[in-house]
């Protein structure tokens, strides 16, 4: 009984990380991932991507779907204002558990809540138990079969205002094209692509940023 990738990836930043530095943590996770060992994080070609739309959008209120090992959590976090606050979804409890031991070390329990279950099942209930009125920003990189659900899920739950941002990874690779054709064709949204690549491969992928028009 070996440990898991995810275990590996928490050894990697408790080991070259500094406690309390977001960025040695991104970074840390960043060369185990490219020189050690291949993990689903969004990346730092696809990361440079989502910083730079966090950057513009400013968001108080961000969402995540999927954490995994919370990689983009503390990258996306980390450029967030004194009281903006992440929610991140993540079904998987072995997962959760290394997410919250990554948060930790990056010192950014404060600003983000991480919630264990289904996006399905949580997202109709963010209002109630979180006091979320609208998000700002979302960011999708959870099961590709559930980014066009959970925006339809989103939209009726009101969860989006005029101007919330959704950004989602992996339009290309593993790709989402019913969400694509969703976003691409709707008249609620105003979406564009930007064209990256697999993280730490040449492989083709981008992300695409879909404004909720209302
Ligand atoms: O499959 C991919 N991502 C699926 C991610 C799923 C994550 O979302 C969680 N979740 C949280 C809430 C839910 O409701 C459901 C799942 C799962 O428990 C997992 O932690 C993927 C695959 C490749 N790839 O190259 O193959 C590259 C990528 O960047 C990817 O993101
Ligand atoms: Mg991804």
């Amino acid at each position: 009984t070996g440990s898991t990738r995810p275990q590996r990836i928490l050894r990697a930043v408790q080991k070259n990380a500094t406690r309390g530095d977001p960025c040695s943590v991104v970074k840390a996770i960043d060369d185990y991932c490219r020189h050690k060992e291949w993990a689903m994080n969004v990346g730092d070609e696809k990361g440079c991507i989502v910083d730079s739309v966090v950057s513009e959008v400013k968001p108080t209120a961000v969402l995540e779907l999927g954490t995994y090992c919370a990689y983009s959590t503390v990258r996306i976090a980390s450029l967030l204002s004194p009281n903006a606050k992440l929610i991140t979804l993540e079904f998987n409890s072995d997962y959760a558990a290394i997410a919250r031991e990554v948060i930790a070390w990056a010192g950014l329990q404060d600003k983000i809540q991480l919630v264990e279950g289904a996006s399905g099942e949580w997202i109709p209930r963010l209002k109630e138990e979180f006091g979320i009125e609208t998000f700002d920003l979302i960011f999708l990189d959870h099961w590709k079969d559930r980014y066009l659900p959970d925006t339809k899920l989103l939209e009726k739950c009101g969860l989006l205002r005029p101007g919330t941002v959704l950004l989602a990874d992996n339009v290309i690779c593993p790709g989402t094209p019913d969400y694509l054709d969703y976003v691409r064709n709707s008249q609620q949204y105003k979406s564009k692509f930007f064209k990256s690549h697999l993280e730490y491969t040449q492989e083709e992928d981008g992300l695409e940023k879909s404004v909720f028009l209302g």
